[in-house]
C-alpha cells in the first residue's frame, strides 16, 4: 500500500515537473503585469496585490479593465509564486463602478443594428463577458481579499462580492446602484450578495433603492469582516493576512476556497461528495504528511512547494 502510494509519488512528480516548466514559461509574473488598468505588485512572497489603476476616473470599469480583471486572474491562478491576492483600488474612491461613457458607446453600437435579434446578440456577449470577468476571481483557487476605501459603486459591488474575505476603511460606502441607472444589476451582485449578507430584506432594500451603505453597517451586516481607520492600516491588515494564508499549505488553502465556493452553489450531500472526491487525491499531496507531522510533533510549520 505504502509502496504503491510511492510509485505514484514518483510518477506524479514526473509530469507535475513537466506541467511546471510549461506554466512557468508561459504565466511568468512579468506576463502579468502587461495591463493598463491594473497595477500588480508583490508585496510579500507569495502575496500578490492587483489595484485597479484608473484614478483620474476614480477607476471606473471601462471595457478595457474589465477584460484586464479577467485575464489577470486568469493568470494568477497558474501563478505558483502567488498564493493569495489582494485587490484594492488607487486614488480616492475603490471604483465607481461601471465606465458610463463607456457604456454611452455600447449604445453607438446597438444603433447601428436594425434588427432585435443582432442587437440582442451584441449584448449579449457584452454580458458574458462582463459576467466572466467577475467570476474569474471565483474560479481562480487563490484566496482574493478586497480591500476596500471610499466608494464601492454597481460594477464595484459586483467585483468585491466575488472575493473571498472583505476588509474596508471606515470612510468605505458601497451602492448597488444599477436600478438608479435603469437597470437590473447582471454580474453578480445579485446571485451572491444573497449569499454573504445574511437578511434578504436589506439585500431587497439596498438592491431597490440604491442607497449607500456605510462600513459600519457594512461590517455589522457581514459584508466585510474589519474596518479600519485609513487606507494605509487597510492595506496594512490586508498584507498580514495575506501573509498567514500564504504560509500555509497551497493544496489545503485552494482546496478550501475551492469547496467552499462548490458548496454554497449545492446542497450538503453534493458538498461532501465533491469534497469526498477531492480530496481522495490532495491526500496524498507531500503538503498533508508534512504538515500532519510538523502538527503532530509541535515542530514549526513546514515550508510548501509552489502550487
Ligand atoms: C453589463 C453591465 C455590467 C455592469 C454594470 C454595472 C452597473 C454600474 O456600475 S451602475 C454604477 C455606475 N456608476 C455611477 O453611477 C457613479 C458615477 N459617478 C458619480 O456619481 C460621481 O463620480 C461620484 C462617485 C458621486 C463622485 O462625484 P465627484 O466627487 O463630484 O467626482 P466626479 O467629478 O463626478 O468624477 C471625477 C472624474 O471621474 C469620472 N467618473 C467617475 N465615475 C465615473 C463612471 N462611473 N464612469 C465614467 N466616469 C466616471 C468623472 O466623469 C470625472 O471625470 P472628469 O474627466 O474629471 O470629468
Amino acid at each position: 500500500m505504502i509502496r504503491s502510494i510511492i510509485n505514484s509519488r514518483i510518477f506524479l512528480n514526473g509530469s507535475q515537473s513537466i506541467i511546471k516548466t510549461i506554466c512557468a514559461s508561459r504565466m511568468s509574473t512579468e506576463a502579468c503585469s502587461q495591463y493598463k488598468t491594473l497595477k500588480l505588485t508583490v508585496e510579500k512572497p507569495f502575496v500578490y496585490h492587483v489595484q485597479l489603476q484608473r484614478p483620474e476616473k476614480y477607476n471606473a470599469m471601462n471595457q478595457t479593465m474589465w477584460i484586464e480583471i479577467g485575464k489577470c486572474f486568469q493568470e494568477l491562478a497558474y501563478n505558483g509564486d502567488c498564493r493569495v491576492i489582494i485587490l484594492s483600488g488607487i486614488g480616492k474612491h475603490f471604483t465607481t463602478g461601471i465606465d458610463l461613457m463607456d457604456a454611452s458607446k455600447i449604445a453607438a453600437e446597438l444603433a447601428e443594428q436594425d434588427d432585435v435579434a443582432r442587437r440582442c446578440k451584441i449584448l449579449n456577449k457584452m454580458i458574458h463577458l462582463y459576467q466572466d470577468s467577475i467570476t474569474s476571481l471565483e474560479k481562480c483557487n487563490k484566496p482574493v481579499i478586497g480591500a476596500i476605501h471610499g466608494a464601492c459603486i454597481g460594477g464595484g459591488v459586483d467585483l468585491i462580492c466575488a472575493t473571498d474575505i472583505r476588509y474596508c476603511t471606515e470612510d468605505a460606502w458601497f451602492q448597488v446602484k444599477e436600478v438608479d441607472i435603469g437597470m437590473a444589476a447582471d454580474v453578480g451582485t445579485l446571485q451572491r450578495l444573497p449569499r454573504i449578507i445574511g437578511s434578504a430584506s436589506l439585500v431587497n432594500e439596498l438592491a431597490l433603492t440604491c442607497r449607500k451603505l456605510q462600513a459600519g453597517e457594512a461590517k455589522e451586516s457581514g459584508l466585510v469582516s474589519k474596518v479600519f481607520n485609513n487606507v494605509e492600516s487597510l492595506l496594512q491588515g490586508a498584507i498580514e493576512l495575506g501573509v498567514v494564508i500564504a504560509e500555509k499549505s497551497p493544496v489545503a488553502v485552494q482546496g478550501t476556497k475551492r469547496n467552499l465556493v462548490y458548496s454554497r452553489d449545492h446542497t450538503v450531500q453534493e458538498g461532501l461528495d465533491h469534497i469526498a472526491d477531492w480530496n481522495q487525491t490532495m491526500l496524498q499531496s507531500d503538503d498533508f504528511m508534512n504538515a500532519t507531522v510538523a502538527q503532530a510533533t509541535k515542530s514549526p510549520p513546514p515550508t510548501f512547494s509552489k502550487l
